[in-house]
């Protein structure tokens, strides 16, 4: 057991540890809860989701949060069922009533399986009035999707990787509390507490991008480049968090002053070329992006919305290819119009 914690009132007799305080504080200063809600923990039996319950369970009572653990299991490893029911023991011992789903058949992809999870967390939290779902989703993983995005191919929005909270369809807020802690310190936290952690043998397995990024390319980056990479890469995630928030917002309000609909005439979307042309590009990127996206229903590729931006400046008549689905973008005069073929 480490020798930094000491016991703090707020943990009520639990020894307080480095990590303890710095999620308390993280919470307070992001208000990410508050006094007396309802939290629906997920947790996968893995080191980071052990080591969030636990602290949360040690400041349950001071906050007096009603907690409940949540588990799912996609089928799709020979020891799913053991794993879950670990975990069950877990929330047994902890006295935490606890949500158990199986999917009906293997899940395919990692895509699928995270696809259902959220489903099944969001109907489980509204089913029995949680405020909250809240996931162990670390520093790393922000560092992790932050590079993973990068080399895919991705914008500044992709870069943001893994945010603080995110509101899902049905108004439930998902709330990932560790982001500034690494995966080292939640293994060491599991550790210290003798956390019984279980090892997910998937996690091993090179055929999956995500963990090639984990064993290969981070300890690379950390023995050659940098060793704090991770923490630094979150860092850049939560500074473009903020960046990106501020221009999507500065971009919808571009888009209002910009954009005329119609819906009574045969082209019932049209963009002010004066407007845009006063605005920086990063803007007017967002803005072509915004409109496109309403139009092709899809997201929209870099070589899409640069050939909507080339339309600013074009002579008159001027048209872009068919888009998915059908619509063009055509020059008339001081407007650029959507229309469809
Ligand atoms: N089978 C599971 N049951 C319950 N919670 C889970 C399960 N798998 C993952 N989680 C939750 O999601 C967090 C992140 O897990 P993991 O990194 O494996 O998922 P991911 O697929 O990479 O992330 P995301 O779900 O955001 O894409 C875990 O700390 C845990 O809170």
């Amino acid at each position: 057991m480490s020798d930094k914690r000491s016991l703090h009132p707020l943990a009520d007799r639990t020894p307080w540890t480095p990590v303890h305080a710095k999620l308390h504080r993280t919470i307070r200063s992001r208000h990410l809860f508050e006094r007396n809600q309802r939290l629906l923990v997920a947790v996968s039996g893995g080191q980071d989701s052990l080591c969030l319950i636990k602290i949360l369970l040690d400041l349950q009572k001071k906050w007096g949060w009603y907690l409940s653990i949540v588990h799912c299991d996609h089928c799709w490893r020979s020891d799913s069922q053991a794993n879950a029911k670990h975990v069950e023991n877990l929330a047994k011992n902890w006295g935490v009533s606890f949500y158990i789903r199986t999917a009906d058949e293997p899940l395919k992809s990692e895509a699928a399986a995270r696809n259902w999870r959220y489903q099944v967390f969001s109907a489980i939290a509204q089913e029995n009035q949680f405020h909250c779902i809240v996931t162990g989703h670390t520093a790393s993983d922000r560092a992790e999707t932050l590079l993973y995005n990068l080399i895919r191919g991705t914008g500044a929005d992709g870069l943001q990787a893994l945010t603080w909270q995110r509101l899902l369809d049905n108004g439930i807020v998902l709330i990932r509390p560790l982001l500034e802690i690494t995966r080292m310190q939640t293994g060491q936290f599991c550790q210290d507490f003798q956390l019984p952690v279980w090892e997910d043998s998937t996690n091993q397995d090179l055929k999956f991008a995500r963990n090639r990024i984990r064993q290969n390319v981070i300890p690379y980056l950390q023995e050659n480049f940098n060793p704090k990479v991770e923490s630094v890469l979150a860092q850049t995630a939560e500074i473009l968090q903020a960046e990106v928030e501020y221009l999507e917002q500065a971009a919808v309000e571009l888009r209002q002053e910009a954009m005329v609909i119609s819906p009574d005439e045969a082209y019932s979307i049209k963009l002010n070329r004066g407007v845009l042309q006063k605005a920086p590009l990063a803007l007017q990127r967002r803005v072509m992006r915004q409109v496109l996206q309403e139009i092709i229903q899809s997201a929209s590729s870099f070589e899409q919305i640069e050939k909507l931006i080339a339309l600013i400046n074009a002579p008159n008549r001027s048209e872009t290819d068919p888009f998915p689905g059908g619509a063009i973008a055509q020059v008339e005069g001081e407007w650029i119009y959507f229309k469809q073929l």
